[in-house]
């Protein structure tokens, strides 16, 4: 497949407007970001510290993105989870996520209703605003030196998992990521839940146990959130993970927005 001709289709394809047959669903359209509802995924992500979107991927599109696993062209550099200490299972970072359709359509597309999320975040944690497109943010990460793409796809065999982590690259950190599921929980793999743990400051950590299904996306923060004390916010920290798979093969999408080192 060539990933690398095809351009991000508009949200809205003309094909149906103009009485032609609609187009397979292989050109990074994502018709259900049209419907994504960022308020109320907003105040899931305060309620719970990570809110899960209706499929953004169709069954086929997941099979398309899997497909990108078996062309090494595609990506920068392999991983290998146990040889670092962390976990056991393979990731890959693409060598240029905006060559894939999909991944191009995912992360130029949920950048600006995150980027709204984040700046409703900015001034609760003093932090600073993010700009309303992913190329700025990319042109910011690109001048203080974090040019090589970080979204990655993941894959987990029986008994693979991952240690809870922070996806931090740089200096600049987009404070909010995604996790697509693109594989099916009890039929492709069991086990392999998505685990969010959240430190609160003087108390205990609480942990979150998130079985997204095929095609969904996991929105979490990178580093930490803000959570309403008695003396103001406080950013309590999280981090992610992923435990172990039981049985079957279980592959994820992760699409992180700044760049890195
Ligand atoms: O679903 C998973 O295995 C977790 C992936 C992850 O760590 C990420 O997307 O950053
Ligand atoms: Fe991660």
């Amino acid at each position: 497949m060539n990933h690398s001709a095809a351009l991000p289709a508009p949200l809205f394809d003309d094909a149906f407007e103009s009485g032609g047959a609609p187009r397979p669903a292989s050109g990074g359209e994502l018709p259900a970001l049209q419907g994504l509802d960022r308020a109320a995924l907003y105040a899931r992500l305060n309620e719970n510290g990570v809110a899960v979107t209706e499929p953004l991927l169709s069954p086929e599109q997941c099979e398309e993105v899997i497909s990108t696993y078996e062309n090494p062209a595609l990506f920068r550099s392999t991983v290998v989870m146990q040889r670092h200490q962390l976990g056991r299972g393979t990731y890959k970072y693409y060598a240029d996520p905006a060559a894939v359709p999909l991944v191009r359509a995912l992360r130029e597309q949920l950048y600006p209703p995150l980027a709204w999320m984040a700046n409703q975040w900015a001034p609760l944690l003093n932090e600073r605003p993010f700009p309303a497109t992913l190329d700025e943010l990319l042109a910011e990460c690109a001048a203080n030196g974090q040019t090589r793409p970080t979204p990655l796809i993941l894959r987990y065999g029986e008994g693979d998992y991952a240690c809870l982590h922070q996806d931090v690259y740089g200096d600049i950190v987009f404070p909010l990521q995604i996790t697509v599921m693109l594989t099916r929980p009890g039929e492709d793999f069991t086990g392999g839940e998505n685990v969010f743990v959240e430190q609160r400051p003087r108390a205990q950590s609480r942990a979150v146990v998130v079985r997204p299904g095929l095609g969904q996306a996991m929105i979490f923060p990178v580093r930490h959130r803000p959570v309403r004390g008695e003396h103001g916010f406080r950013r309590h920290p999280m981090r992610h993970g992923t435990n172990a798979v039981e049985s079957g093969r279980r592959t994820t999408l992760g699409v992180i927005f700044h760049n890195a080192r």
